[in-house]
């Protein structure tokens, strides 16, 4: 039987939510990753130091008996987020990064900045201190079309703020265009991106197989095939600039099949074999260790993981539902084959 072995990989880019929701999902993650960039986007959003590390507290208590994951947290940054608020975080040790939403783009992003240079001091205590900003890039304006909202965004407010910061440490995350791909394989070395499964697997058309699936709506939303390819070179291409960052991202149910149905995807019950799968398609198996375990941890200057995974080529079903507060979890391939297994 085939098997691949690799570093234990970390998720640069995942949404655990809290109190029941947390202790529904977390064992996945723990199972699979040895650490996770959190995202703080819960209601009430966490934009100080001090929620960030009882967030934490509750992470790192929900966790199954014998894991060793840790927990990366994450700040929310708002318009009035303060320059003193930065430096507490990098000084905290436990802050690793800091999350712009621009208001109304996603999931619980009321609370997120109305334009980008209105938390210039925060940002500027960023560049100084080398904190990282991690980025939704999408513009919300409602004359730009759902599907070009990230490629605009890169001309709005990517370049103006890199221009105006140059050694900010930026993380695109969630990338999903050619433009994107493109923009951040030319741009310094403190430009770099996540990539999820999903996007590396599906096109646009899978939103409509038969019928609205609301199981593949996330965002940034899928985009077309060719979109989808040029992940897939940037993912494979080798280059130290992209990393793993599931944006598994749990939405009970009934939430999502629903007539205004919530944007997100579950995927932390197969996130690695998910990818294996995609690396498996292009042909460059060779190229997940460093995507999955390397380049991440050397973007955020941490050390790689001290031990391993095993992969075996071997097809399992993912149940049809996992259990959820609020109802059931829908992961992506609900009932459907995968092709790797993580062992143990
Ligand atoms: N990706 C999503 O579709 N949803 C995320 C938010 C986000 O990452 O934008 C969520 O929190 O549900
Ligand atoms: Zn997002
Ligand atoms: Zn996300």
């Amino acid at each position: 039987m085939q098997t691949l072995t690799l570093i234990r990989p970390d998720d640069w880019h995942l949404h655990l939510r809290d109190d029941a929701a947390l202790a529904a999902v977390l064992p996945d993650t723990c199972r699979q990753m040895g650490r996770a960039i959190v995202m703080p986007n819960l209601k009430p959003p966490v934009t100080t130091v001090a929620a960030a590390a009882a967030y934490r507290e509750r992470i790192l208590a929900a966790r199954p008996d014998g894991s060793a994951f840790e927990p990366l947290m994450t700040l929310y940054l708002t318009d009035n987020t303060r320059p003193e608020e930065i430096r507490l975080a990098k000084a905290s040790g436990f802050v690793h990064g800091v999350k712009l939403y621009p208001a109304g783009a996603t999931t619980n992003s009321d609370h997120g900045v109305t334009d980008i240079f209105k938390a210039l001091p925060a940002l500027e205590a960023m560049a100084e201190t080398g904190l990282p900003l991690l980025v939704h890039g999408e513009v919300t304006d409602a004359d730009i079309d759902v599907f070009d909202r990230e490629a605009v965004f890169i001309e709005r407010v990517m370049k103006p703020l890199l221009a105006k910061l140059p050694t900010l440490k930026v993380v695109f995350e969630h990338i999903t265009t050619r433009e994107a791909a493109e923009f951040v394989a030319a741009a310094p070395a403190n430009v770099a991106a996540t990539i999820t499964a999903h996007h590396l697997l599906m096109n646009r058309n899978a939103l409509f197989v038969g019928g609205i699936r609301p199981h593949h709506y996330c965002l940034p939303v899928l985009k077309r095939e060719q979109h989808r390819q040029a992940l897939v070179k940037a993912a494979t291409s080798g280059s130290a600039k992209f990393f793993l960052g599931t944006d598994s991202a749990p939405h009970a149910k009934g939430t999502k099949e629903a007539a205004c149905g919530c944007a997100g995807m579950y995927t932390a019950n197969a996130a690695i074999e998910l990818y294996a799968e995609a690396f498996e398609a292009a042909g460059a198996l060779d190229k997940l260790e460093a995507f999955a375990s390397l380049n991440g941890p050397a973007f955020y200057g941490l050390p790689a993981n001290g031990d391993r995974i095993e992969l075996v080529k071997e097809s399992w079903t993912v149940p049809a539902e996992l259990a959820y507060p609020g109802g059931s979890l829908v992961p992506l391939r609900a009932g459907e084959g995968i092709a790797w297994r993580l062992r143990g």
